[in-house]
């Protein structure tokens, strides 16, 4: 009897899906009034996930080259992008799902809802994200949060204190959730750098409340 109930909960941990938040997610304080919560293995059936969101995948992503402005200077992005708005259609349900779980469990802290889904892919270890914070709109002056869901081959997320000093490394992948949130996105800086070691695709999920970028 007991065999068939795991049995069967086994077979619904492989569907794309979320597990809780509540009683799961661990702040670490920073320093200047940033933090980072940490939910490892949020997203189950990440695997799957991963399969529709990449290049030809079923959900359909149109992966994009860009240029970005990075530190005054328009630069080349080493990834592809796809930057989803709030009313567009979007790649996969469960985006949706995280969206509105994000925006239930931090309600009273942010005060406002997650509305965006950014997506990035690294193809490889070559990709990467220099040191920056998301400081488009209100996150230069305020207070804000951007939560993060990877999937795919886990890669470092580096933190530092804006300017310099000593860096964090998390490493991230299989459905992992991470979030930056109160004064981080001026106050700290975070990069995905490049990886020598063989290192296979991973695709990264920001959501961001409206007008932060
Ligand atoms: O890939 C990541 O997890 C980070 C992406 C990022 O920092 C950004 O696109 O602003
Ligand atoms: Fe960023």
């Amino acid at each position: 009897m007991s065999y068939a109930l795991q049995g069967s909960l086994l077979d619904q941990v492989e569907q794309v899906g979320l597990r809780s938040l509540a009683g799961a997610v661990r702040r670490t304080p920073l320093s200047r009034g940033a933090w980072v919560d940490l939910r490892p293995g949020w997203l189950t059936g990440a695997d799957e996930l991963f399969a529709r969101l990449m290049p030809g995948g079923s959900g359909g992503v149109d992966w994009r080259g860009e240029r970005r402005m990075m530190y005054d200077r328009e630069v080349d992005t080493p990834r592809l992008l796809r930057f989803y708005s709030a009313t567009e259609r979007w790649p996969d349900p469960v985006l949706q799902q995280a969206r509105s779980a994000l925006s239930t469990y931090y309600a009273d802290e942010l005060g406002e809802p997650f509305t965006t889904a950014g997506m990035c892919l690294y193809r490889d270890g070559r990709d990467s994200v220099a040191w920056h914070g998301d400081r488009e709109g209100r996150a230069s002056t305020h207070d804000t949060m951007v939560a993060i869901v990877s999937i795919g081959s886990p890669r470092a997320l580096m933190m530092r204190p804006a300017g310099g000093g000593e860096s964090i490394r998390f490493t991230l992948g299989h459905g992992d959730l991470v979030v930056m949130g109160g004064s981080h996105q001026r106050t700290w800086e975070h990069a995905i750098p490049k990886s020598s070691k063989p290192v296979g695709p991973r695709i990264s999920v920001q959501f961001r409340p409206h007008g932060i970028r």
